[in-house]
């Protein structure tokens, strides 16, 4: 895995200062990644450098603004996490928040279970179902790389808590999708990253549901 100093400085320029536990349990995870992408077909990548920056590294672009956004305790539900990106990134950051990474694919949200007892993490947890068919009530609701926009926020409003907001990482300014946002959600802020490392755009979209 790559070297804790580039994770660090990577981090820095975030504006993050990770303590040694949380620079440990990230290097770990992207170690496990890479340890079990045969068995569980997590990533297309595979070498430790691009773990770094395109997931380690993006997933942890998201802590500052959710810092801003939502400073205290809550229940985050992220949908189609995967290998668990950016849920796992998020629970080794934040361990008031307690976050599920959900997955249509058992053997995704076994790795996230596995993740959890392996770097002992008592606020995760992997599960297996479909959004569509989830029961429950999350503050926070997150994914990357999961669906359009009015797709995941349609496939996931009832588990939305009041007062609850939806945290959608996309690539460039997704224009077109914004503009086809039912009209009881409101998107209320779209925030443009950058990613040390990652040429690529990158943005945050905020939305919560309209105010009746
Ligand atoms: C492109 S992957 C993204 C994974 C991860 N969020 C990332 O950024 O690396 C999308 C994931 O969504 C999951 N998925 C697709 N439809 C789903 C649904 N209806 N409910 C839950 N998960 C779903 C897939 O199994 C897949 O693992």
């Amino acid at each position: 895995m790559s070297s804790d100093r580039e994770l660090r400085e990577g981090a820095a320029t975030l504006g993050l200062c990770l303590d040694d536990r949380q620079c440990e349990r990230l290097l770990a995870y992207g170690e496990l990644i890479l340890k079990w992408n045969k068995v569980y077909n997590l990533t297309a990548l595979r070498d430790p450098a691009s773990v770094l920056t395109h997931h380690l590294l993006d997933s942890l672009s998201v802590i500052v603004p959710l810092a801003r956004e939502w400073p205290g305790r809550a229940a985050l539900l992220d949908v189609g996490a995967g290998a668990g990106l950016p849920g796992v990134v998020i629970a080794i950051l934040r361990n008031d928040i307690t976050a599920t990474c959900l997955d249509a694919v058992a053997k995704k949200a076994a790795f996230v279970q596995q993740v959890a007892a392996e770097l002992g993490l008592p606020n995760l947890r992997g599960l297996h179902a479909r959004v569509e068919s989830l029961t429950g009530s999350y503050e926070l609701i997150s994914s990357r790389a999961f669906a359009s926009l009015p797709d995941f926020f349609a496939g996931s409003k009832h588990l939305l808590a009041p007062g609850g907001r939806w945290l959608a990482m996309k690539g460039k300014m997704p224009s077109d999708e914004l503009s086809q946002v039912a009209a009881d959600i409101e998107v209320f802020h779209v925030e443009q990253l950058g990613v040390p490392g990652l040429e690529a755009d990158r943005c945050i979209v905020w939305a919560r549901k309209q105010a009746a």
